[in-house]
């Protein structure tokens, strides 16, 4: 870890796989903030934002917002102050292009990242999660067809992000199946591996 400086983390896996969810669990462990860009961006749609106009059409598509959006939202996220002591980016980076972004705010504050937990969910298994959340929360995105656009964007361009951080050597791979409290015991474990436990 980096010093006291806290943990600086990523959650990464196909939409369905419960990132958000292992997000909040894993977040409030280490004492730090989950920075979804999801949920800023439906944060901003709700509030009708000039953000939220401009994003509204290309996520109810399931298609991504372009990087240079992103990034910028993510870059004045990690400028707040309860981003200083560390964070787990939570949908972010999803393209190899924000992925380089990301390197360079990293770079700009002296902080690395400690590790990318990746969540693996089989497909079937997260069209079911979804289609049972499109009932729930009736997310616009959790339609069919939209989950399958989400899904091809990310074997697209998601995996490759993966692979980056894999030849770094900082994935943390986690079976996504299984209840809650199961796979976050999960991810628990493997960062205390990496010697990144909560009390390391
Ligand atoms: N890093 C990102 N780059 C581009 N678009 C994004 C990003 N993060 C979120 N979005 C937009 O928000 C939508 C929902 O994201 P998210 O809530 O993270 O989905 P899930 O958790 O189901 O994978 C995406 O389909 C995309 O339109
Ligand atoms: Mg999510």
């Amino acid at each position: 870890m980096s010093g006291d400086r806290g943990i600086r983390l990523l959650i990464v896996g196909p939409p369905g796989a419960g990132k958000g969810t292992q997000a909040s669990a894993v977040a409030e462990a280490y004492g730090i903030p989950a920075i979804s860009t999801g949920d800023i961006f439906r944060a901003n749609i709700e509030q009708g934002t000039e953000l939220g106009k401009q994003v509204q059409e290309v996520m109810a598509s399931g298609g991504f917002v372009p990087d240079e959006l992103t990034n910028s939202i993510v870059a004045d996220r990690l400028k707040q102050e309860d981003a200083q002591g560390g964070f787990l980016l939570d949908g972010y980076p999803r393209t190899t292009e924000q992925v380089h972004e990301l390197d360079r705010i990293l770079a700009e504050s002296g902080a690395e990242l400690d590790a990318v937990i990746q969540l693996q969910a089989d497909t079937d298994e997260v069209v079911k999660r979804l289609t049972k959340r499109a009932l729930e929360q009736g997310r616009v995105d959790d339609t069919e067809d939209v989950i399958r656009h989400r899904q091809d964007l990310y074997r697209e361009q998601t995996e490759p992000v993966i692979a980056i951080y894999a030849e770094r050597g900082a994935v943390v791979e986690v079976d996504g199946l299984g209840t809650v409290d199961d796979v976050a015991a999960r991810v628990r474990d493997g960062l205390a591996a990496r010697g990144l436990g909560v009390h390391a």
